[in-house]
């Protein structure tokens, strides 16, 4: 029996697959506007919201990349990730792995350590404030050059302690994961843990290629794997994490509707799926929600969502705290559907 709304709230989870930009809400987008003295080509909240119907994913990253105009103080960003962090913790989410777009940022003449020092503003008290543990993922936009993604480790040199590993995000389609082998390198040398968005709108191959090229531990979306089933295979045999977005894809038209999302069948391939929320200001809803939508939409049963909740905790990078994470196991496995 699909449980109630309200009841997929509480249950613990992890975020895996979360741009903190895409967190960016329109009220607080002219809230920050208004401050920066930044002029959004929209009248109000509602003229933004209309902006909000997307074809693909290039018609998303255009407004996403737009809006980040807002921001430019450490404040900004610690206000912008505090938002999240409240909403998050109220769906339920104990620890968030939380992707930043750094080159969206230096490409206007805001600083690295402007980003990373205040999006930890917020991070580092985290735990205290809103209950969630949290690490940082820095995305290299697939669409900039190699060199532009290995400028941007450098820069990023002095705020490693800050950083649990690297990402790679934006426009897929024509940008292989083999365009950067060189700084995935330099990361792994560096200590980082290895992502990548594949699989998307991209082919399986990409997905492959992000694997053995790149090393990565965990793939972004992934969802494009269901195409290859040796590839199915090899992700289930090497217990590879997919981060699943139901409520992105259907945004982005990777999927026609909801009710006919992969999820179900992944599951039942033995893939290590998680649900997770992505862009959740722009793609209608943060994770909890993507839970719920998902469980309607596919009849998601109470040991399906708990292994979901069980897999954020299993994929997330809190090797370098065991405890922690068997202490957010063993809410899951105690937690009551009502
Ligand atoms: O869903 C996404 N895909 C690729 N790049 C992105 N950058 C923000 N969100 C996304
Ligand atoms: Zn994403």
């Amino acid at each position: 029996m699909k449980p109630p709304y309200d009841a997929l709230m509480p249950l613990p989870k992890a975020e895996l697959h979360l741009h903190i930009e895409g967190t960016l809400e329109p009220e607080l987008a002219f809230a920050l506007a208004a401050r920066n003295g930044v002029t959004l080509p929209y009248a109000d909240t509602e003229e933004l919201r209309e902006a909000y119907r997307f074809d693909d994913l290039q018609s998303f990253l255009n407004l996403y990349y737009e809006l980040m105009a807002v921001l430019r103080t450490e404040r900004d960003f610690e206000d912008l990730a505090n938002a999240y962090l409240a909403r998050a913790a109220a769906q339920g989410v104990r620890h968030a792995e939380i992707f930043f777009d750094p080159q969206a940022h230096l490409a206007r003449g805001v600083a690295m350590g402007t980003v990373v020092e205040g999006l930890w503003r917020a991070l580092g008290r985290s735990e205290d404030n809103h209950g969630v543990s949290t690490r940082l993922i820095l995305c290299f936009l697939r669409d900039e050059s190699a060199e532009s993604a290995m400028e941007t480790l450098d820069a990023a040199k002095p705020y490693l302690d800050r950083i649990t590993g690297v990402g790679l995000d934006s426009a897929e389609v024509g940008h292989p994961p083999v365009k950067f082998r060189e700084v995935y390198e330099a990361a792994a040398a560096l200590g980082l843990r290895r992502v990548a968005h594949a699989g998307e709108e991209g082919p399986p191959q990409y997905v492959t290629e992000a694997l053995d090229v790149l090393g990565v531990e965990r793939v972004d979306h992934g969802l494009r794997c269901m195409e290859d089933a040796d590839l199915v295979e090899r992700l289930v045999r090497e217990r590879i994490p997919l981060t699943l977005c139901p409520l992105s894809n259907v945004r982005l038209r990777t999927v026609d509707v909801l009710a006919d999302h992969p999820l179900p069948a992944m599951l039942d391939a033995g893939l290590l799926c998680t649900v997770n929320s992505d862009d959740p200001a722009y793609f209608g809803g943060y994770v909890g929600d993507n839970f719920d939508a998902a469980a309607s939409a596919l009849g998601l049963g109470e040991d399906r969502l708990r292994e979901l909740a069980r897999n954020s905790f299993l994929a997330s990078f809190l090797e370098d705290d065991e405890e922690l994470r068997s202490r957010y196991l063993a809410e899951v496995e105690a937690y009551e559907f009502p």
